[in-house]
């Protein structure tokens, strides 16, 4: 028996890290019976049945887990907007950051495109900056373009796994293509020797890029709250998370309700008022919300 972990999923085998060594591996085994399917990402227990092939036996404990692209064990979501084409959206972004909270996944704010803002614009996201790394988020500013950043970015994936996220056209694939120049040769040869098309084969694989790894698709662009229940939304705001305990009603939802210690910062402007107006916003959602049977 060996452990590693799924770098890859493609054509039904499992491509299983162990040491320096890659296994194409089969699902076999005790899952079957749990009914999980293995994804990138997961660590495995695995028995060598030839030189560099095995027999997946088991799947250890998820951390996190995302569906959108398939896989285990993320541990850091870059959330990519853009400056301008796309304008940049501070509900789009804080959908993004309640997401990837829900599901227990560290956000890493990026804003790309910067060569692209005039001094107005400049001065925006700067502020926004400063409202986000005030809740506790580390904010990049950034170009695909330029390229100048780029060690900042690479920096944060030591001994993580991350994802991007963003909005279509916000420079995700660019960014990514950026940091591993290879990207396209790689996955144009897998494909090739598959005897199909770029496009046609949808796989995900983690890329080991300065000491840790990454997923090397551009990711998710949409995201639903369908998986948040009320109570739950608060602790996707981290300035909410910390003062909720203040609130007097437990269970206060900072809404309509007396004594509301979130209301009460959001007066004396310790919380941003835009934010605390998305929450609101995204508690009607989910309270509009029809049932699923
Ligand atoms: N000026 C400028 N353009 C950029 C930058 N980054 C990306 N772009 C351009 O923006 C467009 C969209 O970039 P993509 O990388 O395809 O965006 P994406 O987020 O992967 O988009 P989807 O694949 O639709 O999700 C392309 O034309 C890029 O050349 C940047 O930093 N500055
Ligand atoms: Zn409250």
């Amino acid at each position: 028996m060996a452990e590693g972990r799924i770098m890859k999923a493609l054509s039904g085998f499992y491509y299983v890290q162990s040491g320096e060594e890659l296994y194409a591996c089969k699902g076999r085994g005790l899952f079957r019976k749990q009914k999980i399917t293995p994804l990138v990402g997961d660590f495995v227990v695995f028995d060598k049945s030839a030189d560099s092939e095995g027999y997946i036996q088991e799947i250890k404990p998820r951390k996190t887990e995302l569906s959108r692209p398939p896989i285990a064990n993320v541990d850091q979501a870059m959330i990519v907007s853009s400056v301008n084409m796309p304008p940049f959206s501070s509900l789009l972004l804080d959908r993004f950051l309640v997401f990837i909270e829900s599901k227990q996944i560290q956000p890493i704010i990026v804003i790309n495109k910067v060569d692209l803002a005039d001094e107005e614009e400049l001065e925006m996201i700067k502020e926004y900056k400063t409202i986000y790394e005030k809740v506790g988020y580390r904010v990049l500013l950034f170009s695909a373009k330029q390229r100048d950043d780029m060690m900042d970015i690479k920096t944060l994936f030591q001994e993580k796994i991350t994802v991007f996220a963003g909005q279509s056209g916000v420079g995700k694939s660019s960014i990514l293509n950026a940091i591993k120049p290879s990207l396209t040769l790689e996955t144009a040869h897998i494909s090739k020797s598959l005897g199909r098309g770029r496009h046609t084969t949808r796989h995900v694989e983690l890329l080991n890029i300065n000491g840790g790894l990454v997923a090397d698709t551009p990711g998710f662009s949409v995201v639903d709250f369908s998986h948040i229940s009320k109570e739950e939304l608060g602790l996707c705001f981290p300035e909410i998370k910390t003062l909720q305990h203040y609130c007097k009603f437990r269970g206060c939802l900072h809404d309509k309700e007396p004594g509301c210690a979130v209301k009460n910062a959001v007066n004396s402007k310790e919380i941003a008022t835009y934010r605390y107006n998305h929450y609101l916003q995204f508690l009607e959602e989910i309270h509009l919300r029809k049932p699923r049977y």
